[in-house]
């Protein structure tokens, strides 16, 4: 069946998908199917969002065991094919544009959402202003091809709003957008009006209680996500969204909520986190010696030029990267190198005190 493009415009279809979808269809043998968009996961419970209405729908077994031996998951904002039966069956997934995925505590990658435009960095000016946590989202999302725009919420009640918005400015690199508003107010929809054109699909991203469902309902103009009051002392929120759920804006993009992340291991390779921090690459083939470390070398073209913090976070982000590329083999003989190292460390403190 040939979709409704018109219809599934209102959910994000663009050209990248028609693609997906055309060269799925071509496939011998392929039966015909409709096309939907996952809107919400709980659990293993998906819902299908056609451009016009919402229905739940379980995942074919035969579909669960190929995604689990490429250790691939579902995700909100992925393009499925389903067939009706008695109710929906999720038969097929169409290769996405992007994916935001991380790590989850076993090392697993856990896909966040899918067939991303632009991810807004909700960071509140409150207490959970935190320069080197906004490093690991822009690297998850220039890692993956998906624009970042930086906005800082409750500019209203920060009273150093305009001070932390410069260092969040002199931190960023310059091609990055920043914006500082009351999530609450209409005015937060005028000054993101600009960026979210129609047929677009925005995500937002962020710590929990730093106003992504507040700025997901002033977006949409309705009181849909449900939002919490944040604890006075730390700013923390109380992981108030459970889930990641698709939602459409008047003017036509459609907006992703995320629940608060408490950590983002990411799931990057190195080339990835060296284009997340392009800034530091270029300026670092100004130094004098071609492997600077960009620490107390004579000749260094990128202390002083980028921010301290920046730097640690490129350099920590490396480190997580290389630990996490090496085999099961390569860990365990790291693991041994280190234990010598500490053992004859260790012997000559001894034989210090002797
Ligand atoms: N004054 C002010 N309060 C805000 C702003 N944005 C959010 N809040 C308040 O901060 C609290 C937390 O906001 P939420 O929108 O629930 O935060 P969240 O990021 O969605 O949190 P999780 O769903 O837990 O991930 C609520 O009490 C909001 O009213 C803002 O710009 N100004
Ligand atoms: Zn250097």
């Amino acid at each position: 069946m040939y979709p409704s493009i018109e219809k599934l415009r209102a959910i994000g279809f663009d050209q990248h998908a028609l693609q997906a979808f055309h060269l799925i269809q071509s496939e011998p043998g392929s039966s015909p199917l409709q096309l939907a968009r996952i809107s919400n996961i709980q659990r293993d419970r998906f819902m299908l969002h056609d451009g016009a209405s919402e229905q739940p729908a379980q995942l074919r077994p035969a579909l669960y065991h190929a995604l689990q031996s490429r250790a691939e998951t579902l995700a909100v904002g992925d393009w499925v094919l389903f067939s009706q039966q008695d109710h929906a069956w999720i038969e097929n997934i169409l290769p996405a544009k992007n994916r935001l995925s991380r790590r989850n505590t076993e090392g697993q990658k856990q896909a966040l959402v899918a067939n991303i435009d632009l991810a807004l960095l909700v960071m509140g000016l409150d207490h959970d202003f935190n320069l080197r946590r906004l490093d690991r989202y822009l690297t998850l999302c220039i890692a993956n091809d998906v624009t970042p725009l930086l906005v800082l919420s409750k500019a209203d009640c920060s009273p150093q709003a305009a001070e932390k918005m410069a260092q969040a400015r002199a931190h960023l690199p310059a091609h990055i957008g920043l914006l500082a508003l009351d999530g609450r107010g209409d005015s937060a929809r005028e000054a993101l009006l600009p960026w979210l054109a129609a047929g677009q699909t925005v995500v937002l991203l962020g710590s929990s209680g730093a106003g992504k469902s507040t700025l997901t309902n002033t977006l949409i103009s309705a009181r849909v996500q449900d939002t919490g009051a944040v604890r006075m002392d730390d700013s923390r929120g109380r992981h108030t969204t459970t889930s990641r759920s698709l939602h459409l804006c008047p003017n036509g993009a459609c907006i992703i909520d995320t629940p608060g992340l408490r950590t983002i291991s990411l799931d990057s390779d190195e080339a990835g986190i060296h284009a997340a921090f392009a800034d530091i690459t270029a300026q670092a083939a100004l130094c004098r010696f071609r492997d600077c470390q960009h620490q107390d070398e004579p000749g260094c073209a990128v202390r002083g030029q980028i921010s301290s913090d920046r730097l640690k976070s490129f350099h920590k982000l490396l480190r997580e990267q290389s630990r996490e590329s090496q085999t099961p083999l390569q860990k365990q003989a790291q693991l041994a190198k280190w234990k010598i190292i500490s053992k004859s460390a260790r012997n000559k403190r001894k034989s210090h005190i002797d």
